[in-house]
């Protein structure tokens, strides 16, 4: 497993670009009949990607976790990114995935295998997983069932949904929060004011763009701002002091997952415009 220390802002703002992408970015998500994944210190959260192909794939209690098995101590989630339908065999139940639905799985369970229902089109499993100490039930949704938020408008370039799928009002969770964010035709992620909150961090998964599509993404404390430029089905991670941000050249959809403290959406620190730098 890739493993991400945690960063303080006094040294980050002397970052460069490769530095900051080694810190932060995660360049290779999805690979074909592997599970792959990253470690952050930042509030321990693992998040990386499951592209099962002609063999079923699962969780490995990788030596890091120093557990018998993966979900002994935590908690995970996955959304199936991909155009390919994924079915999740949980303990013995059964749970088909199309693009956008979401499965959580909670501490405790030790039979888990994901696999892709045609070989010629894998399902990408985006995967997010946070400590946790106790058992909440296994559920899907669908990014139909997700509790909804219309956000922006077209003027200011920033009119979207996002679908909060594992929150306070969706599918519950020791602390993993996780949604998706849709945008309108021309719009990005334009979420101004821009807000921080040092109780949890954040992490996003940028998907649905073409091959040559960018996003720059904004991140760092408010008086120090600096930019990831991201490609498909990358992802990134946000720190608790980290503004958060992107602007597309093209269109894209993206992940979010946050971990840390308190469940909910509603305790945002926001940053006026005129702090930003
Ligand atoms: O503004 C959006 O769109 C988001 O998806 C917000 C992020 O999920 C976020 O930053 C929550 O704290
Ligand atoms: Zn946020």
């Amino acid at each position: 497993m890739d493993i991400r220390h945690s960063t303080n802002p006094a040294d980050a703002k002397g970052y460069d670009t490769a530095r900051l992408r080694q810190q932060y970015l995660i360049e290779s998500v999805f690979v074909p009949g592997e599970v792959k994944l990253t470690y952050s210190h930042d509030d321990r959260l693992i998040l990386g990607g499951a592209m099962p192909v002609k063999e079923a794939l699962t969780l490995e209690a990788e030596d890091v976790l120093k557990t018998d098995y993966f979900l002994e101590r935590r908690e995970v989630a996955f959304m199936n990114i991909g155009g390919g339908e994924a079915f999740i065999d949980v303990e013995g139940e059964r749970f088909t995935l199309v693009k956008l639905d979401t499965l959580y799985v909670g501490k405790g369970v030790r039979d888990l295998k994901i696999a892709s229902v045609d070989a010629d089109n894998p399902a990408k499993l985006y995967i997010t997983s946070a400590t946790a100490h106790a058992k909440y039930p296994t559920r899907k949704a669908t990014v139909q069932e997700a509790n909804t938020l219309n956000l922006g408008a077209l003027e200011s370039s920033n009119e979207r949904t996002i679908h909060q799928v594992i929150h306070e009002v969706g599918i519950q969770s020791c602390q993993l929060m996780l949604g998706v964010t849709l945008f309108k035709p021309g719009s990005v992620w334009n979420t101004m004011p821009a807000h921080i909150h040092d109780r949890r961090m954040e992490a996003y998964l940028y998907f649905d763009m073409n091959d040559n599509a960018r996003v720059f993404h904004f991140m760092g404390e408010p008086s120090e701002t600096r930019h990831i430029v991201i490609a498909n089905e990358q992802a990134v991670i946000s720190p608790a002091w980290s503004v958060h941000s992107g602007a597309g050249t093209s269109s894209y959809a993206f992940v979010w997952a946050m971990a840390g403290e308190n469940y909910t959406f509603k305790d945002m620190d926001v940053i006026p415009m005129n702090a930003l730098k």
